[in-house]
């Protein structure tokens, strides 16, 4: 059955988003069998999309048969694209621009991934115009920031992510900034099976919200999400998320599983009461 996927809604109550970051893996074809087996297992679950939110980013290629399934069986996970160009059109061979993004009925759109930032060299400047790119298309960016593992073991990953986000909305306005989902990644625990604790993420999470609320009010930095990404598992999700300022998790490696997936989806049923 599908329902509107959630939003924030009007009171600043936040919905928890668990998305899943398919990176340079599932082609078109496995694609739409990963997508049906989550959604056959959630559906089974009786999961309730409205309350805990789904969203998938699979490779460019797959995203029209997505796009398909989506609405032929009328499922409530929403999708988006890894990666977006800051121009609408043109001679930008290789790049994707955030209009075919939003005609194929994407909701979201990566920006700043640690692995663009690292192996594409994308810098502040390139995010910051990304992200205008995206609002020009209505969709809404998942920035993600974070730090290396130098930076952490110096002690100064607070400045060095609250500095990547300052520099990447930069010239954004209030309006745009509230819509903004923004995910921390600490890139020493991306793919590494290194977690970072509950404890870290609530900390970035809250340094985040403070910068927000200190630059455009508590309103705004009350209605961004801010997600946790880094080995995210079934069995570590609920203690993460459960932080009073993470709101959900981008997940890779384990968003690949289908049931791993769901199981991280219903981090509830994994909450000790
Ligand atoms: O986009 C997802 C993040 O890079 C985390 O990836 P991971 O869960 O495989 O560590």
């Amino acid at each position: 059955m599908s329902t509107t996927p959630a939003s924030p809604s009007a009171s600043g109550t936040r919905v928890p988003l668990i998305a899943g970051n398919w990176k340079m893996n599932m082609d078109h074809v496995q694609g739409i069998t990963l997508l049906q087996k989550l959604a056959w297992t959630l559906d089974d679950a009786k999961h309730d999309y409205r309350r805990v939110e789904v969203a998938v980013f699979p490779p460019f290629t797959d995203l029209r048969g997505v796009q398909t399934l989506v609405h032929g069986d009328d499922l409530s996970i929403a999708y988006g694209g890894q990666d977006l160009s800051d121009q609408d059109s043109g001679a930008y061979t290789g790049d994707i621009s955030g209009q075919f993004l939003a005609k194929l009925g994407c909701t979201y759109v990566l920006v700043g991934h640690s692995e663009r930032r690292t192996i594409h060299g994308e810098t502040d400047e390139q995010l910051s115009a990304k992200l205008k790119a995206a609002f020009r298309h209505d969709l809404v960016p998942v920035l993600c920031v974070g730090e290396g593992l130098e930076v952490r073991r110096a002690g100064t990953h607070v400045e060095h992510t609250l500095g990547q986000l300052r520099a990447d909305l930069e010239g954004l306005p209030e309006d745009q900034v509230r819509q903004l989902v923004v995910a921390y990644e600490p890139v020493w625990a991306i793919g590494t099976g290194e977690v970072a604790g509950p404890d870290d993420a609530q900390e970035m999470s809250a340094a985040i919200r403070a910068e927000l609320a200190g630059r455009y009010g508590d309103d705004v930095a009350g209605a961004v999400r801010v997600l946790y990404g880094g080995s995210v598992k079934a069995a570590n999700a609920a203690a993460i998320i459960g932080q009073p300022d993470v709101d959900g998790v981008l997940v890779g490696g384990a968003s690949l599983d289908a049931g791993e997936f769901a199981n991280i989806v219903r981090f509830e049923s994994h909450l000790t009461t």
